[in-house]
């Protein structure tokens, strides 16, 4: 099946390699997940999320909206069901980014998907890029750093590991990964 989920740690460069699937791959389609957590600078609405309140991700949990979900660093994500199921049926190459609890529940539920680990090349570049961004606080960095140990130790988990050296390079693997 055309099901591919892409984990890895905060900061590691999921969001940059997603992009650049988009723009250079417009065959791929890209799950939009929802989540409680504020948008950022830059994010719209619909694009990179869809923004909801605590209180509708509750309710989209309850009547079954979502395929997975989690809470990461004190705010909840969720993949919606209809619009993915709807595309694996078409037969399209479908691209979910994700962290690993979700990651997980994919595996047990859709367990033909394809499972990639986005790894940093090394720790301090992982924390440069996250301190980097320039877009959280040290407390939330620090958060997400204790959760990319957990991440990162679960490697061994997914079916194939890129390393995000070069962006052009890591999007461009991950493509050759999702249609092989
Ligand atoms: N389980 C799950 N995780 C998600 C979903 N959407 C995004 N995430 C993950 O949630 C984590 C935090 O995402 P975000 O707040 O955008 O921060 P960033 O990944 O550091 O840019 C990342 O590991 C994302 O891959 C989702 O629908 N379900
Ligand atoms: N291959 C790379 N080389 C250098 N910097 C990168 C690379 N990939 C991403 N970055 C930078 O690292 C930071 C985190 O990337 P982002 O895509 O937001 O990560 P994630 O979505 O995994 O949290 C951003 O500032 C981004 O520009």
């Amino acid at each position: 099946m055309g099901l591919t989920v892409l984990s890895g740690p905060s900061g590691v460069g999921k969001g940059t390699i997603v992009a650049a699937v988009r723009r250079l791959h417009p065959e791929v389609w890209v799950s939009v997940s929802v989540t409680t957590r504020a948008p950022r600078p830059g994010e719209t609405d619909g694009v990179e999320y869809h923004f909801v309140d605590a209180e509708e991700f509750a309710h989209m949990v309850k009547v079954g909206d979502f395929v997975e979900h989690a809470m990461f660093a004190g705010h909840a994500y969720g993949t919606p069901r209809g619009p993915l199921e709807e595309r694996v049926a078409a037969g399209a190459p479908c691209l979910l980014e994700i962290e690993l609890q979700g990651a997980r529940q994919v595996r047990s539920s859709m367990p033909q998907a394809r499972f990639v680990f986005l790894a940093p090349p090394t720790w301090d570049e992982l924390v440069r890029r996250l301190t980097g961004r320039g877009t959280e606080s040290d407390e939330v960095i620090r958060r997400r750093l204790d959760r990319a140990r957990i991440e990162l130790a679960a490697e061994t988990e997914f079916d194939e590991v890129i390393v995000n050296d070069d962006v052009t390079a890591a999007a461009a693997r991950l493509v050759r990964l999702m249609t092989a």
